[in-house]
């Protein structure tokens, strides 16, 4: 053991770096290679020869390309067999031959005759939700899909309305975009602000904050956006041929398959705003007959195909810590990038008149009647109010604030219903001298615009020195 100069005491045997030594697994044909890496350890893995994905995505034939991963619970699925070199520690890894790999291709050719379907005729390809309880692979299916829509030379639109995890955008907005290269194999999505060299071409998505951790939070926001996100989906799915052909890919939050009081009111809402016409249920029989019942009605072409998939025993259920770094990391990564590709945020020193933000009231979407003395029933009021006007105060230490395009004498609704421009990360509020201290991704002033405070994500604490 080596001493500590000065110190006299030994130092801890991890404190030494480690030789790591490879290690080879070879994975017979149509079986997955499952592996959970810690945030603080990692793994990295060559494919030495054969064919491999993760999640839809090709890992590249060569050995000198390694993919390094950290803080991920994930799959390598082989077709037709592989050997992959592995170094680096895991929680837990196995190979496991039984997997729900083909139903989920199916689904693919399924959309992909859709897709051909919507070519011939010129109508709209596939609008795809999907549906299930937490981490039965909604995810997954969605990066799945997108990836091998890709392999075919399509351009699905692929929305994410989960604010537990972010989608080219920090936890707590939800985004769309177009994936027309390959997927980041690493990361997931891939990056969407990128100042350096990339492999994996950034992808510009669009924005919307919802800033409260489930869509069950507050309807008078969520179904507001999802109205949003659907109108500009279509848009874009009308004025883009490529788009229009493919369709898109919709990823939701569990919370909205438990059917408060059987209502499944917040999947209605999407299906009807998106004019959802195929609606994928992972892993749960309960939702997949409740939904087969309300939607089987529909005809002609308000038609919506429920279909029933089993979860992967690969997913794993992830427990709150671990989301909560997850969301630590996808905020971190957001402001200075990940290896390979840093970023250079700013500091910048405000007073607090030069910031405008909107505390978001959570409890804006149940309406709270009034029995005050003078109230008649008919008089009963709901609370209608969105957003609360905040100056500055050291309760926003460590949380972000969503930059919006709505300028600040704007209603709120226009608030609420503006696209996001980018997020900026409140560091030190001085409440004496009225300054704070923000970091935010680029130089230059933060603009003069309405900015969104949410409970969602939770604050980072220490993102700057
Ligand atoms: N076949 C598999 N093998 C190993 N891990 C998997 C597999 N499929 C999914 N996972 C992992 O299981 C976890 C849960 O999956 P995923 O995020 O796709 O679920 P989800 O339904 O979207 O969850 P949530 O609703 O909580 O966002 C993820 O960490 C994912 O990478």
């Amino acid at each position: 053991m080596s001493i500590l100069p000065g110190l006299n005491l030994s130092a801890p045997p991890t404190l030494l770096p480690q030789a790591q030594t490879a290690r080879t697994q070879d994975l017979p044909a149509g079986s997955e290679y499952r592996f959970e890496v810690s945030f603080r350890s990692s793994l990295r893995i060559k494919l030495l020869t054969g064919t491999a994905e993760l999640f839809g995505t090709e890992l590249a034939a060569s050995s000198h390309q390694a993919y390094t991963f950290s803080g991920t619970k994930a799959a390598i699925y082989t077709w037709d067999g592989c050997t992959l070199e592995l170094t680096g520690e895991t929680e837990s890894e196995y190979v496991a031959e039984e997997t729900t790999m083909s139903s989920y291709a199916n689904v693919h050719f399924a959309l992909e005759r859709l897709r051909d379907g919507a070519l011939a005729a010129g109508g709209l390809g596939p609008r795809v939700l999907i549906v299930g309880p937490e981490n039965a692979g909604k995810t997954s299916l969605a990066k799945m899909l997108t990836a091998y829509a890709n392999k075919a030379e399509r351009l699905p639109v692929v929305v994410n309305l989960d604010p537990r995890q972010g989608m080219l955008a920090p936890p707590g907005a939800f985004s769309a975009a177009t994936f027309a290269g390959i997927l980041d194999v690493e990361e997931g999505w891939g990056s969407s602000s990128i100042s350096g060299p990339t492999a994996i071409p950034a992808k510009v998505p669009l924005v919307y904050h919802y800033g409260l951790p489930s869509p069950e939070d507050n309807g008078g926001i969520f179904k507001p956006l999802v109205t949003r996100m659907a109108l500009a989906v279509t848009s874009r799915l009308e004025e883009d041929p490529d788009a229009r052909v493919s369709g898109c890919i919709i990823d939701t939050a569990g919370a909205i398959s438990q059917g408060k009081g059987g209502q499944y009111e917040n999947i209605q809402h999407i299906v009807s705003e998106f004019s959802v016409n195929v609606l994928l249920v992972l892993g749960s029989e309960r939702l997949y007959s409740d939904l087969s019942r309300r939607f089987s009605a529909k005809n002609g072409e308000d038609a919506v195909a429920v279909v029933k998939l089993d979860k992967s025993g690969g997913c794993v259920d992830r427990d709150e810590s671990y989301m909560r770094q997850l969301r630590q990391s996808q905020v971190r990564s957001y402001f200075f990038g990940r290896p390979g590709s840093t970023l250079s945020p700013h500091t910048h020193m405000l007073d607090h008149n030069q910031l405008n933000i909107f505390r978001i009231d959570q409890a804006s979407g149940h309406p709270t009647l009034s029995f005050l003395p003078g109230d008649d029933e008919d008089s009963a009021h709901a609370s209608t109010s969105l957003y609360e006007q905040v100056q500055p105060s050291m309760m926003m230490q460590n949380c972000l604030l969503a930059v919006t395009s709505a300028d600040p004498y704007e209603s709120e609704e226009n608030i609420r219903d503006a696209s996001i421009m980018g997020y900026v990360y409140v560091a030190d509020v001085d409440e004496a001298k009225k300054k704070v201290r923000i970091l935010a991704p680029v130089s230059g002033r933060v603009p003069p615009k309405a900015l969104v405070w949410g409970s969602w994500p939770e604050d980072v604490a220490d993102l700057v020195g």
